[in-house]
């Protein structure tokens, strides 16, 4: 099954902290039996606490279905959107972040589907950065060819060189947000590029990661793509491996942000459901971390 099912609800409601007040997990829950008699869970996405205080998040009911191999679950598009408190904090983290980062570059690594595209644009808005991803440079360099046809036609090596090459013009340049390869991590000569700006890991579990990919299928991520057999597991192993090669070289990055340690501080139990302009929020608060030290 390439694509299973993935609902969303969205509801034109805001939860009230106090009305929650005392749940442990500060996520409500709500259980259903389905016609095929599996179980759906349904997440609440609740308030984030923030150093200014609290603000509310709409509530966000996403439908993740559970099977034996794996639970699909992806945010619905409009649960990309930033809500108010959501804009107003990364509007402030970005004025905050701005003289302590001028101008330099931001590079985002991480595996295939951990959201360097999605995040990157959220984060280039915000700072006023002109976003480029490198697979897209890469297929305008090879002449408008998919990065799928690419490998097929020319090898990986042939991939990689160009993707060197398009690291190096971007070096030279400024405030730019940069989506990279999965696999830039992978040669010494990307880091040296790459380290003229700030590098950020984004950390995403790899189930997440299957999830997210099965959801959209694999046919434009050629090191993932498979014929037949069982989509999420295919996916799964394929990742593993790949992480078991890369982890190392993800960790050279200057920043790691991790959904699993984000989750864990907004109290929710899946990374799903953590909104791209979340995510941005993190990986601001982290660089200016860095950059203070
Ligand atoms: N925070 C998120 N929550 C749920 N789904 C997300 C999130 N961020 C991205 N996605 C989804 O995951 C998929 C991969 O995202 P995206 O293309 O941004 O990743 P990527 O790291 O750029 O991938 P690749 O390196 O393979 O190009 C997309 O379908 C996107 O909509
Ligand atoms: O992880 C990888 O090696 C890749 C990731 C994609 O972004 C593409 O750069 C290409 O499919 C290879």
């Amino acid at each position: 099954m390439e694509a299973k099912v993935s609902q969303g609800l969205q509801l034109s409601r805001w939860i009230d902290q106090e009305k929650i007040a005392g749940k442990p997990s500060r996520s409500l829950r709500f259980f259903q039996k389905c016609g095929d008699q599996r179980l759906f869970r349904i997440p609440a996405s609740c308030h984030l606490l923030t150093k200014k205080g609290r603000f509310h998040r709409p509530l966000v009911l996403k439908v993740s279905c559970s099977s034996e191999n794996g639970s699909a679950s992806l945010l619905e598009p409009e649960s990309f959107l930033a809500t108010d408190d959501e804009s107003e904090i990364i509007k402030n983290k970005s004025e905050e972040i701005e003289p302590y980062l001028n101008g330099r570059c931001i590079y985002l690594v991480g595996m295939m589907g951990s959201g360097k595209t999605t995040v990157g644009k959220v984060l280039s808005e915000a700072l006023g950065y002109s976003f480029y991803d490198c697979d897209t440079l890469i297929e305008e360099a090879v002449g408008g060819s998919t990065v799928a046809d690419i490998f097929k036609l020319y090898g990986e090596t042939f991939f990689r060189d160009n993707e060197t090459q398009v690291l190096q013009k971007l070096s030279l340049m400024h405030s730019l947000v940069v989506s990279t390869g999965g696999g830039a991590v992978v040669r010494p000569m990307n880091w040296r590029h790459m380290q003229k700006g700030i590098s950020v890991w984004l950390d995403v579990p790899l189930e997440a990661l299957a999830r997210r990919i099965t959801a959209v299928g694999t046919n434009s991520r050629p090191l993932l793509h498979h014929e037949s057999g069982d989509a999420y597991s295919k996916t799964m192993m394929r990742l593993s491996t790949l992480f078991e090669e890369r982890g190392e070289a993800y960790a050279n990055a200057d920043v790691r942000v991790s959904l699993e340690n984000i989750a864990a501080k907004l109290g929710f139990e899946d990374v799903c459901n953590l909104t791209p302009t979340v995510i941005a929020i993190e990986v601001l608060s982290q660089i200016v971390n860095f950059l203070k030290k």
